[in-house]
């Protein structure tokens, strides 16, 4: 590897300059604003059947009256008010009937002078003469056929709908700026109008760069990933009125990505990039965009987390975005970045954010200098409101998605306390807290009740931070349960006696764990767990996969190895999938997960115990959803659904 090319990479990369600039939040939206005008994009016709989802470009005033004459609004006869006075059932007034009949569409042709009255029907012109419509029901009519006789007086303009009284010719109806749903489609319609004038959508070029990225839908090679952050922006893009142009991966690589840039800003109104903007590729970035054309680079770093490595540029009049290459800072500077932007070139208002106050259950630290923003989740306690800062970081695809909203810590202070309340801003329409939370350990049984339970109507999450993590949050009073598979090593039995005061258990099901190992490998395969474990802890070259302190496979390794220190001991995921993963990959040889993750990796697996997996709640608890929980669990349809998936449900289910 110490050939000259490698290191003339590692020097070169060492290298690397600092950010440009570091800016604040504030500041870097300023110059981008600045340089960029947020405004809507010259207007276009298009016609009304297209017109869904588009943005109004001016204000419309309605070039007819609508309705466009004076009509009946019930099937009746038209007539002149003052000819009804004091008609009664003893009293009928008797008009005659002219010799018309005013059908939809049919205009009139005879008057309605004093004494008489023409047949109307719904949506029928009024009459020259006449000022109400009676209803068919309030009259009989007499055998001759002409003439009726009222039982009952009209009011001036009663059953007419005047012209003009929906929509006045030359009302405005319309804003600029509004958004086109099929209500606005309707008005349109009605005024007569099968063109309408909306802002162009802006034509937003979307790349990754990356060497390691695959397009979805191909093969994952080792080492490679697939570009999502490709798809989500282009998407987004879209919701906030833009038109994505995903134009795929670009590899890491100077001119590859100056050629992809300069062609993108020829033909699209914004180019957002995602990836190598940090340290190490910071200036590929920032060499390109500088060479593209003046201004270059307006903004490279800003005091956010997350999201430092933002790049704001502008060359040729466009702006060009780089957003950083881990999802959830990509999904957060787009946000406040880039969706502003897309929504001010498409004509949309800034969108309206919704913001709740929540209750922190837990200290959560922060950086000095940055502004930090938290991904959190939403859920219910006994004081009201709480807000959980979802465990997952920058790198993950699912924090934003899963978040029900986040809340800044600003950049002078060191963390939020447990107890103090922040304001949680909104991710996406409609988000209500779940009706029910549960925190702890992953198990994929787990996810299919909750399955069952969504059936159900109720609106259950989970959030996986670990079988001691979900205990404590259930402590707190973060959820209603905690999913839990703790081993108590003095009394060999599991959960029940880590509960406390308070607490209660409901038995959940039994997950087979043991040794995993790739087949084949004759260090373990046709060996007992414990006579494997006792001979690999001492071959050096065997490299073991370990678990997370606290978690219930890490208590059921350390009983296996005891004392021993083999290599691979340090290295401790937080998951069965993690572990299985390592093994299946080669990077460890052995390590301990459930059998159905051994089997979903094609891993060999030596049984060691059936461990319990189960759910702790609060004893006093009355959510009803937590009731619910508690009736799915013991259903017979339940325990089939566990039974296959390897499951055994625990007894009396
Ligand atoms: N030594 C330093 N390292 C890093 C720093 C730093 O200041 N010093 N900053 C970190 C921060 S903060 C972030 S955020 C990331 C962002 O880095 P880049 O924008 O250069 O992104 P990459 O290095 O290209 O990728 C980071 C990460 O994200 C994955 N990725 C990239 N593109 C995609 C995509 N289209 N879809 C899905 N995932 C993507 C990529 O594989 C990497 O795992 O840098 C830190 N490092
Ligand atoms: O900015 Mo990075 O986004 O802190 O993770």
């Amino acid at each position: 590897m110490r050939d000259a090319a490698f290191l003339d990479r590692l020097a070169a990369a060492s290298r690397q300059e600092q950010f440009l600039t570091v800016a604040s939040r504030e500041e870097a939206l300023q110059r981008f604003r600045d340089a960029i005008p947020h405004q809507a994009l010259p207007s276009e016709k298009v016609e009304l059947g297209v017109a869904l989802g588009r943005v109004l470009a001016a204000d419309l005033a309605s070039p007819i009256d609508v309705p466009p004459f004076d009509r009946a609004l019930v099937d009746g006869f038209a007539l002149r008010a003052g000819d009804t006075e004091g008609a009664s059932q003893a009293a009928p007034r008797r008009l005659r009937l002219n010799h018309e009949i005013l059908a939809c569409g049919t205009a009139p042709t005879l008057p309605v002078s004093a004494g008489t009255a023409t047949p109307i029907a719904t949506g029928g012109v009024v009459p020259r003469g006449a000022d109400a419509v009676a209803m068919v029901e309030h009259t009989e009519l007499e055998p001759d056929a002409l003439t009726i006789d009222l039982t009952q007086a009209a009011r001036p303009g009663q059953f007419i709908g005047y012209a003009g009284a929906d929509m006045a010719m030359g009302e405005t109806v319309l804003r600029k700026g509004t958004l086109i749903t099929a209500r606005e489609i309707g008005m349109l319609a009605a005024c007569g109008l099968a063109q309408v004038e909306v802002v162009r959508r802006p034509k937003v070029a979307v790349l990754s760069t990356g060497d390691e990225l695959v397009a979805p839908g191909t093969a994952l090679r080792p080492g490679a990933i697939y570009d999502s952050n490709g798809a989500i922006v282009a998407a987004s893009v879209v919701e906030n009125g833009g038109e994505a142009n995903l134009l795929g991966i670009v590899p890491d690589d100077e001119a590859a990505l100056e050629a992809a840039l300069a062609r993108a800003i020829e033909t699209h109104d914004l180019v957002v990039l995602s990836g190598g903007t940090s340290k190490g590729a910071g200036d590929v970035s920032h060499r390109i965009l500088s060479r593209l054309g003046a201004p270059g680079v307006l903004v490279h770093g800003v005091a956010l987390k997350p999201g430092k490595p933002l790049c704001l540029a502008v060359s040729r009049g466009k702006p060009i975005v780089v957003l950083p290459g881990f999802p959830t800072s990509a999904m957060f500077t787009f946000h406040e970045f880039v969706a502003p932007l897309v929504r001010a070139l498409a004509g949309l208002p800034p969108r309206e954010e919704e913001a709740i106050e929540a209750a922190l259950p837990q200290r959560t630290a922060s950086e000095l200098g940055r502004t930090e923003f938290v991904m959190a989740s939403l859920a219910h306690s006994p004081e009201g409101l709480v807000a959980l800062p979802l465990p997952k970081g920058s790198g993950s695809v699912t924090a934003f998605s899963q978040a029900d909203g986040y809340f800044s810590i600003p950049a002078n202070r060191a963390g939020v306390e447990a107890g103090e309340t922040v304001s949680v801003i909104r991710l996406g329409a409609g988000v209500r807290p779940p009706d029910l939370t549960i925190i702890g350990s992953h198990c994929v049984g787990l996810d299919r009740v909750i399955g069952l339970l969504i059936d159900r109507g109720v609106r259950a999450r989970a959030i996986w931070v670990g079988s001691a993590g979900g205990l404590a949050a259930l402590k707190r009073g973060e959820c209603d349960l905690a999913a839990m598979h703790l081993l108590d090593p003095e009394t060999g039995r599991y959960n029940a006696p880590f509960l406390g005061q308070g607490l209660a258990l409901a038995e959940g099901w039994r997950r087979l764990q043991g040794i995993v190992f790739r087949p084949g490998d004759e260090r373990f395969e046709g060996r007992s767990a414990a006579e494997a474990a006792a001979a690999a802890v001492t071959d050096e070259s065997v490299v073991m996969v370990n678990r997370n302190t606290g978690s219930g496979t890490r208590a059921l390794i350390d009983g296996l190895i005891g004392d021993a220190r083999p290599p691979g001991f340090w290295n401790q995921p937080r998951s069965h999938n993690a572990v299985a993963a390592a093994v299946a990959q080669g990077r460890a040889d052995w390590g301990v997960a459930i059998s159905s993750v051994a089997k979903a990796y094609g891993l060999g697996f030596l049984p060691l115990t059936e461990e319990h997996y189960d759910f702790a709640y609060a004893a006093g608890s009355r959510s009803e959803a937590l009731a619910a929980f508690l009736k799915t669990l013991s259903d017979p349809e339940t325990a089939a659904t566990l039974r296959t998936l390897g499951f055994s449900p625990a007894a009396g289910s």
